[in-house]
């Protein structure tokens, strides 16, 4: 339990761990409001700390729509004096120790570097579209009734209670997503003049269908004059849509504006429709990398919270290092509906360690591809073939923003 008065300097040893260059006290504000301090862990050398983590109570959207309580692991740094001496192992230990202890079946964090937590246990779950839209030279496609919807723009503050009520809506369609909790409202929305790096600050354009608001997008406009005209760059931060016409309004809108001829997509789904909707793939110059990284804290519970796209009845072996207690033999049985999942003396049929299982979570990465790369072993002919689709999700997973 990390105590009021030592938060400032717990955040700030975070913050020297991370480069030292102090955030914004709008930032810094917002994320000591945020900060759930009993579960906060500080290392301290006399006086000093020189390491420091967190979690979050968040739930987790899985496939099947379930949503799920999990640690959203954060604010994880070890100052440079200390660092390599086992700190972090320390704090991870205690952590994940923590989650089991409170029942929450999963720990999912967004990683600094993608190499540290595998060792723990968290594999790579999701990933994230990156995107810079030649507007310029890509047509945008729409279906037909996209000029019925009605942009129009708004203060982002104000804007937030409509654009929060679609965030809601879509949070169970699609694996990966966290429902808000009181207060994280306001991190879609913080926009600190020092961060906007020449850019416009943060606006919003609700997209409304006979008078309701069906959609949203935050983004800002950087300016930019070359000799031989403006290119400006419109910086897409959030989107949301509630069907196909306000989402194909939203990205017209969005690659129609004038003075710019580019639109920079930070983090998207890797199936994000937009790719379906232009001209030239290759003129939007997409790059993907690792987004939410998951570990199975509470196996079976966890097996159990989802549901499965096609009966699946299979025996893991699975190896758990730094958890041992979910280290054994489980036998999964799960459809559309629900799933169980319990002990068995049983012959394997898949044999596995927790960090690909966590990988495989979400539905995002299949077994078959982890097999492929010899992290899944098949044991029983035919097993891979019946599981691999299972675990699958119709839509990728995805994680909106960070924490
Ligand atoms: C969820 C989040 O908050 S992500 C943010 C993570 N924080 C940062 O990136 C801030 C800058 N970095 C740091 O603060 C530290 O270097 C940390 C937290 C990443 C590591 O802390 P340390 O106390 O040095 O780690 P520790 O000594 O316990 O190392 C454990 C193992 O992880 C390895 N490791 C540590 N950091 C890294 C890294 N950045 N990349 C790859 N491996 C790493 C170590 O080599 C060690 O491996 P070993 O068990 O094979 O010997």
């Amino acid at each position: 339990m990390l105590r009021a008065a030592e938060w400032d300097h717990w955040y700030g040893q975070l913050e020297v761990a991370f480069g030292g260059v102090p955030e914004a006290p709008q930032e810094r504000e917002l994320w000591e409001a945020l900060t759930e301090r009993e579960r906060s862990i500080g290392v301290w050398d006399g006086d000093v700390c020189v390491g420091t983590a967190g979690a979050f109570s968040f739930r987790l959207s899985v496939p099947g729509g379930a949503l799920v309580p999990v640690a959203g692991v954060t604010m994880v740094g070890v100052v440079p004096t200390h660092r390599r001496r086992g700190i972090l192992t320390s704090m991870m230990r205690r952590q994940l120790d923590d989650v089991f202890a409170r029942g929450e079946p999963l720990a999912v964090l967004t990683a600094s570097e993608p190499g540290i937590y595998g060792r723990f246990g968290y594999g790579i779950a999701t990933r994230q579209l990156r995107a810079r839209i030649d507007t310029d030279r890509v047509r945008l496609s729409v279906p037909d009734g996209t000029d019925d919807v009605a942009l129009r723009l708004v203060a982002p503050q104000d804007a937030s209670a409509a654009c929060e009520a679609v965030y809601e809506r879509l949070v169970p369609l699609r694996p990966g997503m966290l429902a808000r909790r009181p207060g994280w409202e306001r991190l879609p929305v913080l926009d600190p003049p020092g961060g906007r790096d020449g850019g416009s600050p943060l606006t919003c354009v609700l997209a409304e269908r006979d008078g309701e608001v069906a959609g949203f997008a935050l983004y800002s406009v950087k300016p930019d004059w070359e000799p031989a005209g403006p290119q400006g760059t419109v910086r897409l931060r959030h989107l949301g849509a509630l069907d196909p016409v306000t989402y194909a309004a939203l990205w017209r809108f969005l690659c129609g504006i004038d003075l710019t001829s580019t639109l920079q997509v930070g983090n998207r789904p890797v199936d994000d429709p937009w790719q379906h909707l232009v001209s030239d793939l290759r003129r939007c110059n997409l790059r993907e990398q690792d987004g939410l990284h998951a570990r199975l804290v509470d196996l079976p519970a966890a097996l159990e919270a989802r549901t499965y796209q096609v009966p699946v009845d299979v025996v893991l072996e699975v190896d758990d290092a730094f958890c041992p207690w979910n280290t054994g033999r489980w036998r999964l049985s799960g459809d559309t509906k629900g799933a169980a999942c319990s002990r068995t003396d049983d012959a394997a049929d898949l044999a596995l360690s927790v960090r690909e299982l966590g990988a495989a979570y979400l539905g995002g990465v299949s077994l078959a591809s982890l097999a492929g790369a010899g992290l899944v072993r098949e044991l029983r002919r035919g097993a891979l073939a019946e599981a691999s689709p299972a675990f699958g999700s119709a839509v990728a997973p995805w994680l909106p923003h960070g924490f």
